[in-house]
């Protein structure tokens, strides 16, 4: 029954959702059969990330495709439809475990080599690099970003509210930004009337010309010029050293090293170094010696002092606590374990990071696993000041209640590597004193032009012509589907901003607007305004650019459905395919030690559930196929269902976990089925199921619950074993028998 065009690829990724998916895939191939549509996987975890990147290491049965760069192809295609789940955008912590895992499995694969020194480490080196930070995102994304809570999430979170922290008024958390000298500060920025190579380079005091990078260019781009003062950086990191010290309020770093993933690093080391300076001055030939590396946080200097002698060890050990003397408590990521906040820049990721923050009340956990106000310190300061806001905003009016508060679905202008999220290939930390411009390689004209020192971070961003005009039809469609005013966070201080505020209005023109409630608000005023309403029960789209949309993707359904797990998250791709994102948050990697230890697994399935249905409801549009779309239609009633009779995964081990979740799913999925009059057909293929699943729940129930409360081992972390993961997440063989009499 399969044909070319009915094809969905399902992504497989990493730790918690590629537990979960190992669970799903059979309830999905079970219904999806049922209306011709074929799923195919593509692993696109990091491990296989890894492995595509060396096939020349392996051998003939070890080798795996690229499944990454032709997902990436895809989505050039307008047939293409991919269920995307979160995968890991891997820190070199995380890289290096993964290598090891790999090598001890049998691959014969290089160490990463983090400064490379021949040309063989540089080749080795770049390779890898191709696997580290946010890889995957920006290949698949080829379209803007539609997160939104469906109707049904939203009612539910309001009939069933999450526990939410108090604010007080008194509440001595802040944000500390910069105030000079970072990217906010200086940026230029312009709209190219001419397609042409750019140069990158930088023009020293003594004439000569540095090349950095040549970057093609079309006319139309919004390109920009901007570097962050490694001077006033670190000025900057004591002075809010000394006032959280000085008033006694905890410090916190939140950055977002993954997407960002060359010039926040390098952020988050000066960070260290600067707290730790005391150690570094005596130590710091040592750890140069050693290729410390803190930029991967404190883990990586941890790890390499493993190699001194005891006495040694212990002396930089005692003067890295001598440190913590002088300086403010840090936030902790787990006190239990003692992992602070510097532990490793993957541990504190600032789009999640914050909203946890504010969700409970504006606090973090210090070593003594108390709650208590903390200073968060987001260097850069083009968007920090959000933060700022809704904080100013929860201690004046208290914390938001998610029985009554409105709904602030995203539109998020993200295809083809806009802005900053796409900056990382183009971003420096420039070795030169002089200047460092963008020069157009035919006429030798400059374009745009910054006085930058040795050590500061210099970047540039690009954000094409054809997804602006995409988002802009995409921010009318969906105020006037949803009927919600639009806002666009648009900051006309900002010159790149608003450079968008003039072509956003000139695309504006483009569409029938009449009756749509449209604004253009800087980025502080969109916030308030939009709290404000939602405070009194009322919607609003924000329409901003990448980063907001990944913060306020994380801020807003933290607030108001406790995880943003339950989002949907479509990117209509230009080609005019679909990628159906599962939720909008990431990979949970706390959930799998939970799984490993006491097996149960308390990842929430809803977004993949609802990807499913939007992904259905496309084949079924796209392909004429009316069977899809029934499909789609009572897996959404299913899913409904699911909400109202409490049947989403709980936190603790011994009750319904995700597997039971998935169970009910296909219970009332069947069900459903079974009961439309749309689709004779279909009713009375899922009829048996129906009944085979109603009167196997218990056993069901009975199998999935009786495993929980022990270890289990999946072979692996990154690369578990194909059996063993399915023998985790599969235990019930009455569902595994009830699911294959659909196909046998
Ligand atoms: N689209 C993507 O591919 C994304 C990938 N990532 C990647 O994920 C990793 C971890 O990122 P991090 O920022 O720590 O964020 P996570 O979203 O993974 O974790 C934050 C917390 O949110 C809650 N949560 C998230 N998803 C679910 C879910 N489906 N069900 C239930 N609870 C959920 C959990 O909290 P609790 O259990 O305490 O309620 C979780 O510990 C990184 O490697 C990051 O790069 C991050 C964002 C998006
Ligand atoms: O790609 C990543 O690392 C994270 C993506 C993310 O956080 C998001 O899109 O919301
Ligand atoms: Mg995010």
């Amino acid at each position: 029954m399969t044909s070319e065009n009915q094809t969905m690829i399902y992504t497989l990724t990493d730790e918690a959702p590629r537990l979960a998916t190992e669970a799903f895939l059979p309830v999905v191939r079970t219904f999806v059969a049922a209306a011709g549509i074929d799923v195919e996987t593509s692993d696109i975890s990091v491990a296989a990330r890894i492995l595509a990147a060396f096939p020349d290491r392996l051998t003939e049965e070890q080798r795996v495709p690229d499944n990454l760069a032709e997902l990436g192809r895809l989505t050039q295609f307008p047939e293409t439809n991919i269920i995307k789940l979160p995968n890991i955008s891997a820190s070199v912590p995380q890289l290096n475990t993964a290598i090891a895992e790999l090598q001890a499995k049998g691959y014969d694969l290089p160490d990463y080599p983090e400064d490379p020194k021949t040309p063989e480490e540089q080749e080795i080196h770049d390779r890898y690099q191709t696997c580290l930070g946010s890889a995957v995102n920006p290949v698949l994304r080829e379209g803007n970003s539609d997160r939104r809570a469906p109707k049904a999430v939203k009612e539910y979170a309001r009939a069933n509210p999450h526990s939410m922290g108090k604010w007080s008024m008194a509440s001595r958390s802040h944000v500390a930004h910069m105030t000079h000298g970072d990217f906010y500060a200086g940026e230029k920025s312009m709209i190219l009337d001419h397609a042409c190579d750019a140069r990158m380079e930088v023009v020293t005091p003594d004439g000569e010309v540095h090349l950095l990078k040549t970057v093609p260019l079309d006319a139309g781009d919004v390109i920009d010029s901007m570097y962050m003062s490694k001077k006033a950086l670190l000025e900057f990191y004591e002075e809010q050293l000394n006032d959280a010290r000085d008033t006694g309020v905890m410090f916190s770093l939140h950055v977002k090293a993954t997407m960002m993933k060359v010039s926040h690093p390098i952020v988050f080391g000066h960070a260290v170094k600067v707290f730790y300076k005391d150690a570094f001055a005596k130590h710091g030939e040592l750890f140069e010696e050693l290729g410390v590396n803190v930029n991967n946080g404190m883990v990586d200097l941890y790890e390499k002092i493993d190699t001194l002698p005891a006495s040694k060890k212990e002396e930089v050990i005692e003067d890295l606590h001598r440190c913590h003397e002088q300086r403010p408590e840090l936030a902790m990521v787990d006190s239990a374990r003692g992992i602070s906040n510097f532990h490793s820049p993957s541990d504190v990721i600032v789009d999640a990071s914050m909203p946890a923050m504010i969700r409970i009340g504006g606090k973090m956990y210090g070593a003594d696993g108390r709650k208590k106000d903390t200073k968060a310190v987001m260097p850069e300061s083009t968007f920090a000041r959000i933060y700022q806001e809704i904080i100013n905003f929860c201690k004046t009016n208290g914390a938001f209640d998610p029985t009554t508060m409105g709904t602030v679905p995203n539109v998020g202008l993200m295809a083809q590597k806009a802005e900053e999220y796409g900056s990382h290939d183009k971003t420096f930390e420039v070795p030169y004193d002089g200047v460092a411009n963008i020069v157009d390689s035919t006429t030798g004209e400059v374009l745009l032009s910054q006085d930058v020192e040795a050590g500061d971070i210099w970047r540039m961003c690009i954000v094409k012509d054809a997804p602006i005009q995409d988002w802009v039809k995409l921010a009318v469609e969906r105020a006037r589907a949803s009927g919600m005013p639009a806002v666009f966070w648009l900051d006309p201080y900002r010159p790149h901003e608003n450079n968008l505020i003039t072509l956003v209005n000139k695309y504006l023109a483009d569409h029938d607007t009449e009756g749509l409630d449209i604004q253009i608000m800087s980025q502080v005023r969109a916030m308030r305004y939009t709290l404000e309403r939602a405070m009194r029960g009322l919607d609003t789209i924000s329409v901003t650019g990448n980063i907001l949309r990944d913060y306020l993707t994380d801020l807003f359904p933290i607030l108001e459905l406790g995880t943003s797990a339950k989002m949907l998250s479509i990117v209509p791709l230009m080609a005019g395919g679909g990628l159906y994102e599962t939720g909008a948050g990431g990979s949970a990697p706390k959930h799998v030690k939970q799984l490993v230890e006491e097996n149960h697994l308390r990842w929430d399935s809803l977004g993949e559930f609802l990807a499913l249905a939007a992904s259905l409801d496309d084949v079924g549009r796209k392909n004429d196929n009316p069977k899809a779309t029934v499909l789609a239609e009572t897996l959404d009633e299913a899913t409904g269902k699911l909400l109202e009779n409490r049947k989403s995964p709980s936190r603790n081990t011994g009750e319904l976990d995700n597997r039971g979740s998935q169970f009910w799913l296909a219970l009332y999925w069947a069900e459903a089925l079974a009961a439309q009059t749309e689709d004779a057909e279909l009713a009375a293929h899922f009829a048996p199921l129906a009944e085979k699943l109603a009167a196997d729940k218990d056993t069901i129930l009975e199998e999935l619950s009786v495993v929980q409360g022990k270890s289990v081992d999946l072979g692996g972390y990154y690369k578990p074993d194909t059996q063993k993961l399915h023998d985790a997440m599969c235990p019930s063989r009455t569902l595994n028998a009830d699911l294959a009499s659909m196909t046998s």
